[in-house]
């Protein structure tokens, strides 16, 4: 029997449920609604009249592993692959990042000789806690928040400052809340299956990744963009679909409830109208999608709740001429130096493609707030855009010694835009799922909220939401 299917939600996670279930004959309507007026989520470039482009969101994709892999082949469908403008590794922007500690910039160590020569800020060789790290028994509890793990293994140094300025990069949070097991998996696969992170990676964590050995022809790169930026892949996801006869795709269409009548969804939405679906599959993110179910899940609701995220602003920032005392990739601040003040890309270094036609400009993105927002900016409602920009540009003078003020800026504030896994947040998926099929509700979880923030994971859930379905209709 064919079925209709709605995706709720039209970022990059909605659309490439689409995309897939688009390819299906099992499925006889696909429908995707979005509340905004655009397509992409947070996948969001502003371009300028003059070629500049800047990434409000993802700036860089990496080509790693299976989820890598899966993603570049979406691109490649999609005909995209003379857009792609991709970073080498041995480009100054995969080898070089710097950490701001102490009021300084430090190079954060890489390859072998960086492991094993004390680098400042730390105060030993790298070398001690990674041979110590063999030895370490391994941990009984079935989660442990980053911070812990990490000091437990490898050393309170390490954590404090490079994990805890990782976790910041990544998720914009902080490393002693966030959860090892469901951050980084590998990790806490590795102690799991091998009893050492070390040994995990020597000798792998058991299970094959063996899409890793198909991704041949982009095995020399370490990110990815397009030329018209990150923005490009939700176009062309959005023009492939409106090419399809059974898909529907329906912009500024905010799903106001979800009822469950007789097996079958009643979606109402925000002009009143209703639309029916057999199955639902929802990317969007947790809270929402918990304030637009029945009262009669509230088991649900409240799992979905808990999955807090977190609220970033971002400000792109342009420059006249080459203003950088360093090259690569960015840098990174750790908690203790400046809990507001999570990082700065230097972007023009990795996709100078992107900077405006004519002379040379240097593009930076400032990252503040996350899960410190309110104690650096107060309220959400009550910042000022210049008390941000100042901010940005302030850091940017002490960190980088710019003193030229920028000739462009744009301020963002992107509130709640990366979901918090916390402690525990593999036990919330598993009772959240374990909900669903107990009571046989056709929905199907999907997006940055679940198994993965980045844009490879993200692009996967929805592949794997919509593929799990076309199995079972
Ligand atoms: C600042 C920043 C930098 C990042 N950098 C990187 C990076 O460098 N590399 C990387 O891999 N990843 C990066 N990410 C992460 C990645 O971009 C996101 O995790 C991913 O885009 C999330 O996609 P999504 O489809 O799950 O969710 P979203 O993009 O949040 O899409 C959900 C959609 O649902 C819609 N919606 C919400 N409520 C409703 C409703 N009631 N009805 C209908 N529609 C609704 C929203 O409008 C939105 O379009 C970054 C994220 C941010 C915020
Ligand atoms: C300073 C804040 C942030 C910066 N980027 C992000 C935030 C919150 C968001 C982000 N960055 C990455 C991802 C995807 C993760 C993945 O698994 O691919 C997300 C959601 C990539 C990333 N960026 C940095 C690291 C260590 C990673 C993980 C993957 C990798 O090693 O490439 C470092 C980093 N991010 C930012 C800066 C300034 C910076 C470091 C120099 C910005």
């Amino acid at each position: 029997m064919q079925k209709i299917v709605a995706v709720v939600g039209g970022g990059i996670g909605g659309l490439s449920a689409c995309h897939h279930l688009s390819k299906s004959p099992n499925v006889s309507k696909v429908v995707l609604l979005e509340g905004s007026g655009r397509y992409g989520g947070w996948l969001n470039s502003t371009r300028r009249d003059d070629g500049a482009v800047f990434e409000l969101g993802p700036r860089g994709v990496r080509p790693a592993g299976a989820v890598g892999w899966n993603a570049l082949n979406m691109v490649s469908e999609l005909g995209l692959e003379s857009e792609i403008l991709f970073v080498t590794k041995d480009h100054v922007a995969s080898k070089n990042r710097f950490l701001y500690v102490n009021g300084q910039l430090h190079k954060m160590p890489s390859g072998f000789g960086g492991v094993l020569r004390t680098i400042s800020p730390f105060s030993r060789p790298i070398i001690h806690s990674v041979l110590r790290e063999m030895l370490v028994s391994k941990g009984k509890d079935e989660d442990e928040s980053v911070h812990a793990f990490v000091s437990r293994r490898l050393s309170p140094e390490l954590a404090d400052i490079a994990i805890d300025s990782m976790c910041r990069g990544v998720f914009a949070g902080d490393c002693r809340q966030l959860s090892v097991r469901s951050c980084f998996p590998p990790l806490y696969k590795a102690e799991r299956a091998r009893g050492s992170i070390v040994l995990g990676m020597l000798m792998g964590s058991g299970e094959t990744s063996e899409v890793t050995f198909l991704l041949i022809r982009n095995k020399s790169w370490s990110q990815w963009s397009l030329k018209r930026g990150m923005q490009t892949l939700p176009e062309a996801l959005e023009n492939s679909l409106r090419r399809q006869e059974r898909v529907e795709v329906h912009h500024n269409t905010l799903v106001k409830s979800l009822t469950l009548q007789g097996g079958v969804w009643e979606i109402k939405l925000e002009d009143g109208s209703t639309l029916k679906a057999d199955h639902v599959i929802s990317t969007l993110p947790a809270s929402a999608l918990a304030s637009v179910l029945p009262p009669i899940a509230q088991p649900l609701t409240e799992q979905l709740r808990s999955i807090v995220s977190a609220t970033v602003a971002v400000v792109n920032l342009e420059y006249e001429g080459f203003v950088l005392p360093v090259t690569g990739f960015g840098h990174l601040v750790p908690s203790s130096e400046d809990p507001g003040l999570l990082g700065v890309v230097y972007d023009s270094v990795s996709f100078p493609q992107l900077n405006r036609n004519g002379g040379p400009t240097t593009r930076l993105t400032v990252m503040m707030g996350g899960t410190w927002f309110e104690q650096t900016f107060g309220s959400l409602h009550e910042v000022t855009q210049q008390t941000v920009l100042d901010r940005a540009t302030g850091a940017v003078t002490s960190h980088l010694g710019v003193t030229s003020p920028p000739v462009w800026s744009l301020v963002s504030i992107l509130k709640d835009c990366i979901p918090q896994y916390h402690l525990g947040h593999w036990k919330r998926l598993e009772k959240m799922r374990q909900y669903i099929s107990k009571n046989n509700l056709p929905l199907t979880l999907a997006g940055a909220s679940y198994d993965g923030v980045s844009v490879n994971d993200v692009i996967f859930s929805g592949q794997t939401a919509a593929e799990g379905l076309v199995g079972k209709i």
